[in-house]
């Protein structure tokens, strides 16, 4: 482990912290630093839901969801902004793109319900159960809710301005899917100047294990910082409450 990376200018008082972390610790400030959930709808986490009926394995999203759970208890007992994204479309699936997009080719929800019109409108269309978050992790009073259209939640949507009029400079990434939202998004804050930290026993992939450990690897090496939940527990959990 290499030393401690710093975030910020003013790093004394009692709202900072030292997220053990690899490839090395980070130290910010609570103020300064948001949870970002990504995607935890139905359509990501439940039996019936899009990934499922896509044929993806959803077997650990059980044990993602517990995880987050008890990252959010934490983050709002410190003060700190939860933002919950949910992934989807209006209900006409106008905001997916028609066949001039590259969503429409590849979004196996579009893709699934194209080979399965009985699915049609049920899958991340607004106003379904399918879109909704998972009844485990409903928002708590004062929690942000964004609506995105594409994987990465910076993109056409109001995060940034979200994050930036909080004074935010700090990300910690929990969600589904941690090689294709999570990523995503954490790539692009990283583009943007954010600190992206993700917990890695609070995300779960999409496809096989190897995908996780491919995430996990270029956020370590590449675009930000991999902690856990008991870590993150443990030390936002110390802090006064604001
Ligand atoms: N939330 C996600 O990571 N979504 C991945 C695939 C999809 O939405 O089709």
């Amino acid at each position: 482990m290499t030393g401690e990376v710093s975030v910020g200018r003013d790093l004394s008082g009692p709202r900072i912290v030292t997220l053990p972390a690899r490839p090395e610790p980070i130290r910010v400030s609570a103020d300064e630093t948001a949870i970002v959930v990504i995607d935890m709808q139905n359509a990501y986490a439940s039996p019936g839901g899009y990934v499922d009926q896509a044929g993806f394995d959803i077997a650990g999203s059980a044990g993602t969801i517990g995880k987050i759970a008890a990252v959010l208890d934490t983050a709002r007992a410190a003060g700190m902004p939860v933002i919950y994204l949910q992934n989807g479309w209006d209900a006409d699936y106008v905001e997916a793109g028609g066949p001039g997009s590259p969503n429409w080719h590849k979004s196996n929800a579009l893709k699934t319900m194209r080979a399965r019109p009985e699915l049609q409108g049920k899958l991340l269309a607004r106003g379904s159960w399918d879109y909704e978050l998972v009844d485990a992790l409903a928002p708590k009073p004062g929690d942000i809710r964004l609506h995105k259209t594409r994987y990465s939640a910076f993109f056409n949507s109001q995060l940034d301005s979200t994050l930036r009029a909080r004074g935010i400079r700090n990300i910690v990434f929990v969600g589904i899917a941690t090689n294709v939202c999570v990523e995503s998004t954490l790539r692009d804050g990283f583009h943007l100047e954010y600190f992206g930290v993700m917990l890695e026993d609070a995300t779960h992939h999409l496809g096989p294990p190897m995908m996780q450990e491919a995430t996990v690897y270029n956020v370590e090496k590449f675009f930000g910082w991999v902690s856990t939940t008991a870590d993150f527990c443990g030390s936002f959990g110390q802090l006064p409450r604001e």
